[in-house]
């Protein structure tokens, strides 16, 4: 369906109020796949579509899909291994562009490949040679993973995303050691403040206690330069804190999963862990773990491989889901319109952007017979200044796009033929003068020269320019919008004159019943079908006569009973 400028503007402000709701940004290009169409087919098929999947949305959703983040599988060129292979199959691997290739084992690669017996066999495909590629957006996103396992569950239908979730159990061990190897620094700094605060207390602890005899035997040695006699004295806390030491490093063998001598036994306090001792350690660590980390995800991935498909299909689902809930929660009490010719008509509508809204009912053609309506094609709404003249215009169109985009509309019941083109045309408030003039009259002329269904809303267009000349020129252009067969709605001022001239159109009202007590209008903002709306300005004075005080009061008084002196006559 074709849409002038600002009728777009509602269509935008209507996706606006989807995409709003919706939580994950890759749900957000399914807004576009509804967009506004005139294909009566097409409109029932998403009609049809939304009645089946609406219903089936529950609350729960919104937070499982708030979890849902892509998963992506990119291809990285990994520089850790060397792929081994025949001369034959060189140009091949190499065409894979994942890894360095070769025709002979060569040094400085934690991990060889090889197809001809050199390292770990391998195929020559990509998810052989590089199986991390897929296994670790898998392991980081196993969020994603268990809220599409959830997502599966509600709607009972099984989800693949369970079975990879449990293949990836197996990958736990190797990405324990992997967090362990990222604060290896921590970790044995941690174990040698512990060691030296041990190692303190051992010593604060030791005294030397000497007999007199002994005293004499150590200064004995001493003299003599014996120091190995000595020594033997302070070996009991030199043995203790080896002790310690080897405790330690213990401890660390059993989490790091490496015997190694980590620290010193030169310095025995307080200990120090050299900086290269640690890296040496890290890549040894490193090392190992590419191996079994290449090991175990290639065993994963034989398994789940033929699932991956059908988790990307998942994913897309639950994209789709989240548009769905979005569309749920804007659309609540909503009804699809029942898609049918002559015209469009509803029953109490609300307004999407007024608050508590009262609601209207209404109909141009003969879509449906609504009381003091004959099927009229061609409708001039009057009434009340801010009755809500220009907000019925508004709440037609919305409904009207909404029915095309095949969404439920808002209100009770509704029915909408489908149509080539849809106009509003806003009355331009600061604008005057022949140049709007002008502009506005050959906007709304070229409303007129095509064919086709057309349905055109027109904002007090007499506006801007003089009421007589307006009479001629409205009416002149309602005919011919008659004539071809368009619905049109317009609002005017000019009601008593335009219904002379056009006798095929129905004059509606919009009317103010009076004064509430605090001197506000009450407004009814269903219009009164065929009736021509009682205007404003007797309430206005009215008002004026209550509130003012002293002279004026008497003026407004005198003018009010002008009114009513009318009002007899
Ligand atoms: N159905 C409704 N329920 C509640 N409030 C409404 C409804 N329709 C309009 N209003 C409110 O009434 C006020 C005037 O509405 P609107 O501008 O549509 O009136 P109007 O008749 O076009 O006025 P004007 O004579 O200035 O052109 C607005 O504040 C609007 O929010």
């Amino acid at each position: 369906m074709k849409l002038n400028s600002e009728a777009k503007e509602i269509y935008k402000n209507i996706r606006n109020e989807i995409k709003k709701r919706i939580q994950l940004r890759e749900s957000l290009a399914y807004v576009d796949r509804f967009s506004p169409t005139s294909n009566r087919e097409e409109i029932l098929r998403r009609q049809r579509y939304l009645k089946e999947t609406l219903p089936k949305i529950e609350p729960e959703l919104k937070y499982i899909l708030s979890k849902i983040k892509p998963i992506r599988f990119r291809k990285d060129y990994l520089h850790d291994r060397l792929l081994v292979v025949s001369e034959e199959e060189l140009e091949k691997a190499k065409a894979l562009g994942i890894c360095d290739v070769s025709l002979e084992p060569e040094e400085g690669y934690d991990l060889i490949l090889s197809t001809t017996g050199y390292g770990l066999d391998v195929e020559l495909s990509i998810s052989e040679i590089a199986p991390e590629l897929y296994i670790m957006p898998l392991w980081e996103n196993q969020e994603t993973l268990k809220a599409l396992a959830e997502i599966g569950k509600l709607l009972g239908a099984s989800s693949v995303a369970e079975d990879i979730l449990r293949e990836l159990k197996k990958f736990e061990g190797v990405a324990k050691r992997r967090e362990l190897i990222d604060n290896l620094d921590e970790i044995i700094r941690r174990e040698e403040q512990r060691l030296n605060s041990k190692i303190e207390e051992k010593l604060k602890e030791f005294s030397l206690t000497l007999s007199g005899k002994e005293l004499l035997e150590f200064l004995k040695e001493l003299k003599e330069g014996n120091y190995q006699a000595i020594f033997t004295h302070f070996s009991q806390v030199e043995n203790e804190i080896l002790e310690e030491i080897r405790k330690s490093e213990e401890r660390l063998a059993e989490l790091l999963n490496v015997d190694a001598e980590v620290f010193s036994r030169e310095n025995l306090y307080p200990v120090e862990v050299s900086g290269e001792v640690i890296e040496f350690l890290r890549a040894e660590l490193e090392k190992e773990t590419k191996v079994e980390s290449y090991l175990i995800s290639r065993e994963i991935l034989r398994k789940i491989r033929h699932l991956l498909p059908r988790l990307k299909e998942e994913l897309q689902r639950a994209y789709e889901l989240e548009f769905l809930r979005a569309v749920k929660e804007f659309t609540e009490g909503f009804v699809f319109p029942e898609i049918s010719t002559g015209g469009i008509g509803f029953i109490k509508g609300r307004h999407l952007f007024i608050e508590n809204p009262q609601p209207v009912s209404y109909v141009v053609g003969d879509i449906v017979n609504l009381d003091g309506t004959k099927g009229e094609r061609i409708v001039i709404l009057t009434g009340a200044n801010s009755g809500g003249k220009t907000s019925l215009l508004e709440l037609i169109a919305q409904i009207a796009i909404l029915a095309h985009m095949g969404l439920p509309v808002p209100a009770e019941k509704a029915w909408v033929e489908p149509l080539d083109e849809l106009f509003f045309f806003k009355r331009k408030r600061s604008s005057y003068g022949a140049g709007a003039f002008e502009t506005a009259l050959k906007s709304f002329a070229r409303s007129l020269t095509k064919e086709g269904k057309k349905l055109i809303l027109i904002d007090e267009f007499e506006a801007i320019t003089e009421p007589g000349a307006a009479v001629k020129i409205i009416g002149e252009l309602l005919k011919i919008a008659y004539e071809k067969g368009f619905y049109v709605v317009v609002v005017s001022h000019l009601g008593e004159d335009l219904r002379r001239e056009l006798p095929f159109a129905r004059v509606d009202g919009i009317e103010a019943q009076g004064l509430d007590e605090n001197l506000n209008l009450i407004v009814d903002r269903q219009p009164k079908f065929g009736k021509l709306g009682k205007s404003t300005p007797e309430l206005i004075v009215e008002r004026l006569a209550k509130k003012k005080r002293g002279k004026e009061k008497e003026i407004f008084e005198r003018v009010l009973n002008r009114f009513k002196g009318q009002c007899h006559s």
